[in-house]
């Protein structure tokens, strides 16, 4: 009798290394990746557009989990090293991306495995904090992520477009519409001011940059070609939006449509310029606006903000790696002072009774045997980090302890950031 036995199905063994990979080998990573986040394209398509990106920045913390038995990669997890704007200014920080498991060696713990390793490694190079966008809300928060930002995705139906009468217009601000790269050193001066203050913001790069303004089929879809309008004065460029037009014919006449890949300006009138030209399109029914501050000028500048359709989402995730570190190098809004004692699952360092006395420029962090005023997962205070989510939150849910009481009020008014964090790009 023929032996029909085919290795390919004997039950799996469990056994996978974590380590990282090189330049060469990481189509194997894009491919795990490309598979499990459902990516269209082959391996080379999804190389192609990923390749740019981490060629700058080099390929020694990608990792990989090897099937011991397969010798086949099933696990990859990788960072961005970012130049980030946090509450204590532009620092390290580790962008997690590339996430992804192969989809028939999921839930066995490859992913645990991973993360583990990412976070010694980005602790040991002295980063004090890893952010992510997450493709699920219930993954990240298990390996101490919190979610600290949300942005706003929003529809604005264009008879109801107008802005207020009293909206600010500045008659020495011009707008043009430009292909975006004749205006390209525009459009960076104009990010890289608003970048360096805007927490949640990383450094663009010229490959981030040739990312932005890509404009090939995949990115254009059925709509037109990217244009930027870009405001300025005679002293140089305040503000710009990056948008494609698409055209759309009802019964009723044109029901065209505008979408607003990144619009951002340094002074309210260049934001008010800018909102007046998108507006004032002809032809131009709609106009989306997939990312957004969540204290973006526009609702403010509407007559009637009931008609502006907006979705709050959850953008950055973020991990304080040293919390002692990140907590120390922060402004504090009002004075703090407690013993605050942090669980953290995955990053043993961070865990133990933390007297924590805070000021407006910064904060001494120590380790203590002193009862906690306060108790949480280092994942609540890497949500609050950036100022926008509250402990008090956390603590309405009943997911944290407070034993005296007041701290997270008072924790809470000392953590808050007048401005809302905002990314706007999903890496
Ligand atoms: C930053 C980014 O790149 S975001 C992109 C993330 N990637 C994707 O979404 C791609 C599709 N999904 C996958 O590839 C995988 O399912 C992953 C990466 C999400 C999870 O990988 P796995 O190896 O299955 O995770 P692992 O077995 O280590 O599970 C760890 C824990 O997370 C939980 N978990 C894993 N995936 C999910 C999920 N999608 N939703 C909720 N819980 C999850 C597990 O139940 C387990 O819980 P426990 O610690 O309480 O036991």
């Amino acid at each position: 009798m023929t032996d029909t036995k085919n290795a390919d199905f004997d039950p799996p063994k469990q056994g996978w290394t974590v380590r990282h990979t090189d330049a060469e080998e990481f189509a194997q990573a894009a491919r795990v990746f490309g598979q499990s986040l459902l990516f269209p394209e082959d391996v080379d398509g999804l190389l192609a557009r990923m390749r740019p990106l981490h060629d700058e920045v080099g390929y020694e913390r990608a990792l990989i989990a090897v099937d011991e038995a397969e010798g086949e990669v099933i696990g990859t997890a990788n960072h961005f090293p970012f130049d980030m704007t946090m509450p204590s200014g532009r620092v390290p920080v580790a962008g997690v991306t590339g996430v992804g498991v192969w989809p028939t060696h999921r839930r066995r713990g490859v992913l645990s495995s991973l993360m583990r390793r990412q976070l010694a490694d980005v602790h040991a190079a002295g980063v004090r904090y890893a952010a992510l966008w997450a493709s699920e809300g219930s993954i990240y928060e298990r390996f101490g992520y919190g979610n600290a930002c949300t942005e706003l995705d929003t529809t604005l139906n264009r008879p109801y477009g107008a802005l207020r009468a009293d909206a600010p217009r500045d008659p020495g601000l011009r707008v043009v519409l430009r292909e975006p790269e004749r205006v390209r050193t525009d459009l960076e001066t104009v990010h890289e001011a608003v970048c360096a203050v805007q927490v949640g913001q990383f450094r663009r790069t010229k490959p981030w940059w040739d990312r932005a303004l890509f404009d090939g089929p995949s990115r254009r879809g059925d709509k037109g070609p990217l244009v930027a309008a870009v405001v300025g004065n005679a002293d140089g460029p305040l503000g710009y939006a990056l948008y494609r037009v698409k055209a759309q014919w009802e019964d009723d006449g044109a029901q065209g449509e505008a979408h607003v890949q990144e619009i951002t300006a340094t002074t309210p009138a260049a934001w008010a310029a800018l909102f007046d030209h998108l507006f004032s399109r002809d032809l131009v029914a709609k106009v989306f606006f997939p990312f957004l501050p969540a204290d973006c000028p526009l609702h403010h500048l509407l007559p009637d903000r009931g008609r502006a359709v907006a979705r709050h989402f959850p953008s950055l995730w973020v991990r304080l790696v040293d919390l002692a570190g990140a907590l120390s190098e922060r402004p504090y809004a009002a004075p703090f002072a407690g013993v605050v004692a942090v669980t953290d699952r995955h990053a043993p360092w961070n865990a133990g009774r933390w007297r924590i006395k805070a000021d407006t420029d910064g904060a001494r962090v120590e380790l203590t045997d002193d009862a906690p005023d306060l108790s949480l997962d280092v994942s609540h205070l890497g949500a609050a980090y950036l100022g926008q989510t509250t402990v008090t939150g956390f603590q309405r849910a009943g997911l944290i302890t407070e034993h005296t009481p007041g701290t997270v009020a008072r924790l809470d008014r000392a953590l808050h950031r007048i401005d809302a964090p905002f990314c706007g790009v999903i890496f």
